[in-house]
């Protein structure tokens, strides 16, 4: 058929390429089209006759398929269409089920919470009981000590149901006390119904043992293993695990195996296996290397129901060593251990357990005269005796504490080394016979299990699943790592935040200290415009007697100077000199006064000549010593190309001495608007702004053409050199009131006044020098 079918399609029908018969083709349509495409391509093939037939057939058998294809699709397309009407549920059903996932989230919390409160509370009780118990079941007196006269020598306080007294020969009692006393009337669910909650702890992850003790033909087995119409507690036991197991099974995931071996003569054995036709196998108690002690080639077989155990059980009771004694005529000649093996997985949060319940019919305890003295029942005897022993020594070393527990001195106790003592919860069954026949044994039975009542052990302790132990142990490891980092990091933290509070409190004070600084700045430019207007009121008073600078001078030298800001806060410097301006009226003309000096200024920088600068020198301290000198505040040299003209005059003063420069103004009316601003705005914002601002930031701002005296000092002293007038060869000439006066009257200040008031802003050098000229001039 794959052969055909291309060739129908070449010979004419391509169009089933595109249409498909495929039954994803959900068009029915679609589908018909191509049943008669199939049905016309039939027609097409056989026209010359030839192998025509199968292809019909072939064709026929299709068109058959393609109906029932078609008729799957309409059933299908119903489907979808019934669904598609039903989807209005959709957002309702979701919203219920988001609902009751919410809901189901929250109540499994509680379970979780209210189960691992139960565990504890419960857990708790049982270690204030103690976790080694002891319970004391006396059995009936027999037919045959009935027969024989025995009389009961137990007597039970009927208002407490934990003590027994024993008549001594010599009519005294002897007082004993445990956890629970069963009477010989106390059936198999009375004994279990006080044995469950111990069982149960099994399931929470706790190793527990229950073993049966006492004289032989006294009632182990029948506690223990029971009939079958009076079950004991090993089938009671493994029914309530199933069953607690069963209820919480939405929470917890168990895995119940059993394994039953005996202890004969020292040797072990396997009961789970038959060993009919082949000598048993030798198994021995090894130490695990998580410490606990195992055996290995053990059977453990799994069990789902009780059914499943009630089978083992037998199988096993079937294959135990049992002899006929003359105390007992089924007695157990060897020690009978039920191992139950609990798995437990934690359906939430994942936690496993793994956990042993050991159950325990030991061999009874006999004197060898009373029973057998030869042959394979005194051998038998012997291995017992010896075994109880070692029991009866590791019991007596759990109640005094001592450190070594002689476990290993006899398998049973070796075996039983995780389960006895320690961290797990132990509870023996003694048992005792009523009759006055064994008193004797009764009481030693007795006197053994007050030790064991007395041994107090710790509390129980939760056994961890090895696998998960190791998963524990290495998540601690990472955890511990993880967090030595995370101190380190926290120490750099730390560390990082005490130098970043030490610098923000160095920063604090240095902020500090810039208010104070800006204050004192305030302060000083306050200060400084009192004093400038003092200066302009006592020049305006003086304008009017301008033709006595003399009598003037000693006022004027008495005022304060212009401000002197703190070194830190003082602003760049205009340059100093005791330029004059020039006056028409006074003096030699400027042209010619400074000409030489700019001629000097140049050979100065080029030959190093000193020669002309000192006649200009001379010139200039000829000029300034005239009665009219005065410091005044000039204006810096204009641009080279004005210099170069020659019309302009520059002064090359030869001291430096006095007050801050102002910067030269296109209009000289700046200084009828000036006053100080408290505060020296930044630069930009001088610039488009407030021309009055931008005026007085040329005052207090830095400015590249500015010099200070350090800065004449080290760079050339007279390339900076005021003109005389502004650009484009005009002279300047002063209109402002005050400096108008300054230049009629020598307005000098002595630095030397105020040296020791305040840090002045003037060089040492250059107010000396301004002092020397003043003394001079004077
Ligand atoms: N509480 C009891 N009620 C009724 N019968 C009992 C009770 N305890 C023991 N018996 C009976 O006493 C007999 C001896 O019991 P059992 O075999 O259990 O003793 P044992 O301690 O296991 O002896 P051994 O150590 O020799 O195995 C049995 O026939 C048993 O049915």
């Amino acid at each position: 058929m794959e052969d055909q079918h291309p060739q129908i399609c070449y010979d004419g029908v391509s169009p089933c390429e595109s249409k498909g018969y495929s039954a994803d083709n959900h068009d029915p349509d679609a589908v018909e089209e191509s049943e008669d495409t199939v049905t016309s391509g039939s027609q097409e093939v056989s026209p010359e006759g030839g192998p025509t037939l199968p292809i019909l057939q072939k064709i026929v058998d299709l068109s058959s398929k393609i109906k029932v294809l078609k008729e799957e699709h309409a059933l299908v397309s119903n489907q979808v269409k019934e669904i598609k009407n039903c989807s209005f549920v959709e957002p309702e059903m979701s919203k219920a089920l988001q609902l009751l996932n919410t809901e189901l989230g929250t109540l499994k919390k509680q379970y979780l919470e209210e189960s691992s409160e139960r565990k504890r509370l419960y857990n708790e009780n049982i270690e204030l009981k103690g976790n080694i118990r002891v319970f004391c079941r006396c059995r009936p007196l027999n037919q045959a000590e009935v027969g024989n006269g025995c009389a009961s020598v137990v007597e039970f306080d009927a208002s407490h149901d934990n003590e027994l007294q024993i008549l001594s020969t010599d009519s005294s009692k002897k007082h004993f006390k445990f956890d629970h006393v069963f009477k010989p009337e106390d059936s198999q669910e009375t004994v279990f119904a006080q044995t469950k909650p111990i069982v149960t702890s099994v399931l929470d992850g706790y190793n527990v043992c229950i073993f049966a003790y006492g004289q032989t033909g006294t009632g182990k087995t029948f506690t223990m293993e029971g009939t079958p119409e009076n079950r004991g507690v090993n089938y009671r036991t493994l029914e309530e695990l199933f069953c607690s197991s069963e209820s919480r099974s939405r929470l917890m995931k168990f895995e119940l195996s059993v394994s039953m071996l005996e202890v004969y003569n020292e040797k072990i054995r396997d009961l789970l296996v038959d060993n009919s036709n082949h000598p048993p196998k030798k198994l021995e108690v090894k130490q695990s290397a998580e410490g606990t002690q195992e055996v290995p080639g053990l059977v453990e077989a799994q069990v789902f129901n009780t059914d499943e155990v009630w089978d083992l059980l037998k199988r096993g009771y079937s294959v135990r060593s049992v002899g006929s004694t003359a105390a007992n005529e089924q007695s157990s000649r060897s020690h009978c251990l039920l191992r139950v093996t609990v798995k437990g997985e934690n359906l939430i949060n994942g936690q496993k357990t793994r956990s042993h319940l050991w159950l325990v019919d030991l061999a009874g305890s006999e004197r060898v005269g009373k029973v057998e003295t030869e042959g394979e029942r005194l051998k038998e005897s012997q291995f017992i005796n010896k075994s109880l022993s070692a029991l009866g020594d590791v019991i007596a070393a759990l109640a005094s504490k001592t450190s070594h527990i002689p476990y290993r001195n006899s398998k049973l106790t070796h075996m039983l080394q995780n389960s006895l003592g320690g961290d797990c919860k132990t509870l023996m069954f003694v048992q005792i016979s009523p009759s006055s026949a064994d008193q004797g044994e009764t009481l030693c039975s007795l006197n053994f299990a007050s030790r064991v009542r007395g041994i107090e052990s710790g509390p129980a302790r939760k056994q961890t699943d090895v696998s998960e132990l190791l998963k524990l142990k290495q998540m601690t490891e990472k955890l511990k790592q993880e967090e030595k980092e995370t101190k380190k990091l926290q120490d750099n933290v730390q560390s990082l935040q005490l130098r970043l509070t030490a610098r923000e409190h160095i920063c604090k004070g240095l902020q500090d200290k810039v208010r104070d600084l800006e204050f004192q700045l305030a302060e000083e430019r306050k200060t400084r415009i009192k004093q400038e207007t003092r200066a302009l009121a006592t020049a305006s008073s003086t304008t009017t007697t301008s033709r006595q600078p003399r009598e003037a001078l000693p006022t004027i030298t008495e005022k304060k100077p212009p401000l002197a800001p703190t070194r830190s806060m003082r602003m760049p410097l205009r340059r100093i000199t005791n330029f004059m301006p020039q006056q028409p009226s006074q003096g030699p003309p400027p042209a010619k006064r400074f000409s030489d000096a700019s001629h000097a200024t140049s050979k100065e920088n080029n030959n190093g000549n000193n020669n002309s600068l000192r006649r200009s020198s001379s010139v200039d301290i000829n000029a300034l010593m005239k009665p009219r000198r005065s410091s005044v505040a000039f204006r810096p040299a204009p641009p080279p190309l004005a210099i170069a003209t020659g019309n302009n005059k520059t002064l090359q003063p030869r001291r430096r001495v006095s007050i801050a420069t102002l910067r030269p103004e296109p209009s000289s009316s700046y200084m009828m608007n000036m006053s100080t601003p408290s505060r020296p705005p930044s630069i930009s914002s001088f610039r488009g702004g407030n021309p009055r601002k931008a005026r007085y930031s040329n005052l207090f701002t830095p400015d590249r053409n500015l010099v200070t005296p350090n800065a004449m000092k080290s760079s050339s002293r007279f390339n900076k050199s005021p003109v005389v007038g502004g650009g484009g060869g005009s002279v300047w000439k002063p209109t402002h009131p005050t400096v108008v006066a300054l230049q009629k009257k020598a307005v000098v200040w002595s630095p030397l006044k105020f040296r020791n008031r305040r840090p002045s802003f003037i060089p040492r050098r250059a107010s000396s020098a301004a002092t020397d000229l003043v003394r001079r001039e004077q």
